[in-house]
This record gives structure tokens, C-alpha cells and sequence, in this order.
């Protein structure tokens, strides 16, 4: 099968922060796929077939007074991608439990040691939102839990809550390649309870979960909480995080009309994620 080609734009910014967060939730909306932050900026990814599409009108972004944006374009096979990730990623410390990293990293002495690949999928613990999901995973008793991951990107957090004891994790992401991808870092940490999906929120249909997962973005959450909430288990826990602070007060009331109360909310940067109760 021939390799995907990929657009990357080298993304130099100032100041990084916040250009670089404001960068990367621009492009998300535009149709970029994935980012990698370095200390420049930030390297960002589009499928070639799909870039003249949806990603025509972010020029626009670069128009912003307060930043200066400069990059440079190239156009990359999948397999290449390997290098550039290799290049830019370092092992993440979430509390003093936990560490994300690559294989070729060295073994850390902790109790969650996940091993990810993250190819071309979202899902580190670096961006804000993950490392706050994490986090909130760590917090939390999952012993004996079902937990749906939805947005699963690498698999990242299905993998924790599966290493914290839950008995089952439906891990399910809308793109194929995040598909591929977390299946394989779950094979790789060894947590035979997840199951992976290809899709959406169309997918549900009965489980009643104990805990969901949903590290998405504003409307993609705006539109699905309805139908997460349908398979949450009475007292169930919603965890969800892809939005800035401001837009909290829109999600809490979404969250209010399926019958959620507002628990508390974790903020980095602009970034937060928040826990929501039945
Ligand atoms: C911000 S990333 C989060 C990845 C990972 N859960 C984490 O915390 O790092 C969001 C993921 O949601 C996926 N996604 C986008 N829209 C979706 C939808 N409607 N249903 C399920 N997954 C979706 C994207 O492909 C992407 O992998």
C-alpha cells in the first residue's frame, strides 16, 4: 500500500505562549490533523488530499497582530514521521506517578509507565488537555469501572484507566489512523480490557458506563454530551476536556440540561478539563 503523504508546516511563533495553543486550536478547526510544539513553534500536519480543502482560508490566522507567525512547507511520507517525532519527544512526568514515553526512552521507576507511539495521532501528555485528563485519571478510583474513552487518539488514557484496575475500556476515535495507532500502543502496554473502535458517537448504543472519557473539542462535545450521557451509569462520572476556560459556562450548561452537576475543573494555561457527576 502507498505511504499517506502529509503537508507539514514549520511553525515558528512569538511569543511561543500563547501563540503556539492559539496556532494549534486555530488549525484544528481549519482541518490540520496533528501537531508536534518545539521550543520554535509548532510543526503541524494535514493530509495532502485532504489540504486544499479544508485548510485554504488559515492564512487568515497568520493575520493576527499580536504574534508574529513565520513557516516553511514541506511534504512528508507517513514512514517519515517516525524521525520527526523521535526528534521531538520527551518523556512526560504527570504527578509523581505517572510517565508517558517512547520505547526508546529509559524505563522509569513509577507505577504507570505508558509506552506510546505516537505517529501521527494526538496524545502525549503534552498538550495541555491530555496531560489534565491524565491527571484526572490519576485522581480517580478506577478499580473494577467500565469507561468509554471517546477521542482516544493514541489510546493514551484508556491505557491508564486500564493499568488503575477498570475492567473494561471501549477506547473510540473517529480517524482511522488513531484507530490503528492506539490499538497498537494498547498491545504495547499490555492491557487486554480495551477495546479499540473506528467512529463516533453513532457507536453507542447500551453500555452504561461508569466513567467516560472525552478529550474532543468545544462543538464536536456541545453535539455529542447528549448522547455520552444516554450511556453513563447512574452516580457515572463525565470527564471532558479540548476547550479554553471561556467556554466552560457553554459546556456546564449542556452538561445541566442531560442532568450533569459542574464538580470541579482542572485549568493549564487557557486549556481546562472538567468533571461532571450525575
Ligand atoms: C484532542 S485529541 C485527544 C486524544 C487523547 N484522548 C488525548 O487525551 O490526548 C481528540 C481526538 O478526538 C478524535 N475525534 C474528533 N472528532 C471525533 C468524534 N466526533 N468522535 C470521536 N472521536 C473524534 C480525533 O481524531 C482525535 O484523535
Amino acid at each position: 500500500m502507498a505511504n499517506t503523504i502529509y503537508i507539514e508546516y514549520d511553525f515558528t511563533v512569538s511569543p511561543l505562549q500563547p501563540a503556539s495553543d492559539i496556532l494549534i486550536a486555530e488549525l484544528g478547526e481549519a482541518g490540520f490533523e496533528s501537531f508536534v510544539e518545539n521550543e520554535t513553534g509548532v510543526l503541524a500536519y494535514v493530509q495532502k488530499d485532504e489540504w486544499s480543502e479544508k485548510c485554504m482560508d488559515f492564512i487568515a490566522i497568520l493575520k493576527n497582530p499580536e504574534f508574529t507567525f513565520e513557516y516553511k512547507v514541506r511534504e512528508i511520507e507517513q514512514e517519515n514521521w517516525n524521525a520527526t517525532w523521535e526528534r521531538n519527544f520527551s518523556p512526560i512526568q504527570v504527578g509523581d506517578q505517572c510517565v508517558v514515553r517512547a520505547p526508546f526512552h529509559e524505563k522509569p521507576e513509577v507505577a504507570y509507565d505508558i509506552v506510546i507511539e505516537p505517529k501521527m495521532s494526538f496524545g502525549t501528555g503534552h498538550h495541555e488537555t491530555t496531560h489534565m485528563m491524565l491527571q484526572f485519571v490519576l485522581e480517580h478510583d478506577f478499580k473494577e469501572k467500565t469507561v468509554l474513552d471517546m477521542g482516544s487518539g493514541t489510546g493514551v488514557l484508556a491505557i491508564l484507566a486500564a493499568m488503575k484496575g477498570a475492567k473494561k475500556v471501549d477506547a473510540i476515535d473517529i480517524d482511522n489512523w488513531c484507530y490503528l495507532n492506539a490499538k497498537e500502543n494498547v498491545e504495547r502496554n499490555g492491557v487486554g480490557q480495551v477495546s479499540v473502535f473506528e467512529g463516533d458517537a453513532q457507536l453507542l448504543g447500551g453500555t452504561a458506563y461508569d466513567i467516560i472519557l472525552a478529550n474532543i473539542n468545544r462543538n464536536i462535545l456541545l453535539e455529542d454530551i447528549p448522547k455520552y450521557v444516554q450511556n453513563l451509569a447512574p452516580n457515572g462520572i463525565l470527564f471532558v476536556s479540548g476547550f479554553y476556560k471561556d467556554d466552560i459556562s457553554i459546556i456546564s450548561e449542556k452538561c445541566k440540561a442531560c442532568g450533569l452537576k459542574f464538580e470541579k475543573n482542572l485549568q493549564r494555561n487557557d486549556w481546562v478539563a472538567v468533571k461532571y457527576v450525575f
